[in-house]
């Protein structure tokens, strides 16, 4: 099969080992890891192969941020004239990363990896088969070993705003117009992240956000953090504030990134708002309505709760787990090399059972968690001891602004010494996770931690403070 062929003899069928649908990061890398194992596999792309991280989410939105951050820092550290951001050089940066919503460069990567690679929309037609359609034509697949889901995910809209035609990230990340004033429903990560840029980009940016804390879920001094940030970046942040109605007059397509018509007018419960764009960010959904679950007798609750023939998987953002790009991407490490040692009677390799998910939101301060709040820790049953320390607790965290406002805590089970989870708030607080990550599968106690020793002056030296916080017991073996 040559790899972006579309053409096949009526009636024909292609054998592969293993079919593919949906050329995100996770698709690709499951069909990477099938591969380099032993197996063929056919990765099959309906838009862009890369999918959504590459060029609506994870990729455009973190070279908008970047420069963002930067300018943040460099107007609170004294000696440094302050930056400013260039709004026309800021697009193109985001243009440039995502490849000027080309994928050639991951046509190529595919190629060179030994992927075939067949362009259109895949739907399951029946056991291991895949029926893709592209413009008039159609191609039949049939997998020797596997069909994996890896179709990603969609925003969730509530019909509300729907006649409004509302932003959604697309047109946060893909960015041409900014809105004079933006009206942004939802306090999860999308919400924040896209009200920094847009607000350092000169719209006046309110915060709609229902629940009492942006970012729910996490330690409750996340939201606060975050909440005083964006406020002091000029954001107004509503909390409890839900939107009963909405109405906008001329709505129309404009593009992606353009405002989408007149002003919207919101209704809550405090009056009327109005605003010249709204962004719409409630959380998104298992991209499943048009694979083909119906003709193998399956439903969307299935697939999210696991319920799949041995045939059949599903990772990523379309299997209903933790949608982040790094965490689908293990599923799919971990899923390629099964199916290749499957294949060839080699060993499988066993899988610890409680890896913990990490999460960097790249607000300004950064939110960086992994493994489990204290309250979480408490519902699974641990005893529970934890550590809490201001980030500029240690000289290495201090030194990163004139104004370092953050909070770093750690969650320990007493009875092992043993991390359970890990959460900072600061600035390049992604950036101290992973040390947290790695004590937790290594289930290392806080006894041998404290003979892993971060340099001075780094914001590393925050293990330190959070390490002497705890018990003194927990020092000793
Ligand atoms: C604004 C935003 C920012 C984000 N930032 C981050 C971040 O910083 N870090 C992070 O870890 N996560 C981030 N995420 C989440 C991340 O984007 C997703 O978790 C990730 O893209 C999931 O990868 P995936 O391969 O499962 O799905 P996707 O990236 O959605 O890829 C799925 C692919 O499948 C294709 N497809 C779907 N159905 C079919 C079909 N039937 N036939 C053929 N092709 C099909 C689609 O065209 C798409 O290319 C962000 C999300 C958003 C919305
Ligand atoms: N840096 C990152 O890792 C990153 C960045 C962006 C997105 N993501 C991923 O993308 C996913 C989707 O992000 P998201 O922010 O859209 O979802 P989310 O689940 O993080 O947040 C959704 C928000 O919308 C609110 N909401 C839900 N329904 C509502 C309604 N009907 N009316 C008003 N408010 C409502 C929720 O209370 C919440 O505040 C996240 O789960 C995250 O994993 C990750």
């Amino acid at each position: 099969m040559s790899p972006t062929d579309h053409e096949q003899e009526p009636g024909a069928r292609e054998e592969t080992d293993v079919v593919v649908i949906g050329g995100g990061p996770v698709g690709e890398n499951v069909a990477q890891y099938a591969v380099e194992g032993g197996l063929s596999a056919v990765l099959v792309e309906g838009e862009l192969l890369g999918g959504e991280c590459s060029y609506w989410a994870c990729v455009p939105s973190k070279a908008l941020l970047r420069p963002v951050t930067l300018v943040g820092a460099g107007s609170d550290l004294h000696g440094m004239t302050s930056g400013r951001l260039e709004q026309d050089a800021l697009l193109e940066r985001r243009d440039t990363w995502v490849s000027g919503y080309d994928d050639a460069e991951q046509v190529e990567w595919a190629q060179g990896a030994g992927i075939t690679l067949v362009r259109g929309h895949g739907r399951l037609v029946g056991e291991r088969e895949v029926q893709v359609e592209r413009g008039g034509g159609s191609r039949r697949l049939t997998a020797r070993r596997a069909v994996v889901i890896a179709s990603g995910s969609e925003p969730l809209v509530p019909e509300t705003f729907r006649d409004a035609l509302p932003w959604g990230s697309h047109d946060a990340t893909g960015l041409k117009e900014v809105p004079g004033t933006l009206l942004v429903v939802g306090g999860g990560v999308v919400a924040c992240e896209a009200a920094t840029w847009l607000a350092a980009l000169g719209a006046r940016v309110t915060m709609l956000v229902r629940g009492s804390a942006l970012l729910g879920g996490q330690e409750a001094f996340v939201g606060e953090l975050v909440a005083g940030a964006l406020r002091d970046q000029g954001v107004e942040v509503r909390l409890g504030t839900e939107a009963s109605s909405c109405r906008r007059k001329d709505a129309r397509d404009t593009g992606v990134g353009r405002v989408h018509g007149g002003p919207v007018v919101l209704e809550t419960g405090d009056g009327e708002l109005s605003a010249d764009e709204l962004l719409v960010a409630t959380g998104r959904r298992p991209l499943l309505h048009d694979v083909g679950l119906e003709a193998v007798g399956l439903s969307r609750d299935d697939v999210t709760h696991g319920r799949l023939p041995d045939w059949l998987h599903a990772i990523g953002d379309a299997s209903g787990g933790p949608p982040l790009t790094h965490w689908g991407k293990y599923q799919a490490r971990l899923l390629g090399s099964r199916l290749a040692a499957e294949a060839a009677d080699r060993p499988v390799e066993p899988v610890p059972d409680d890896v913990p998910v990490p999460q960097v939101v790249f607000t300004d301060p950064q939110v960086a968690s992994v493994g489990m709040t204290e309250a979480e820790a408490q519902e699974a049953g641990h005893d529970v001891v934890t550590s809490e320390v201001p980030f500029d607790a240690a000289t290495g965290g201090a030194l990163l602004r004139d104004h370092v406002s953050g909070r770093a805590k750690l969650v320990v089970d007493r009875g092992s010494g043993r991390v359970l989870g890990a959460t900072f708030v600061g600035p390049e607080a992604g950036e101290l996770l992973h040390a947290a990550t790695v004590a937790i599968v290594g289930k290392l106690p806080v006894h041998l931690l404290r003979h892993a020793v971060p340099s001075f002056p780094t914001a590393s030296e925050l293990w330190l403070r959070l390490l002497e916080d705890l018990p003194v017991e927990l020092r000793l073996p």
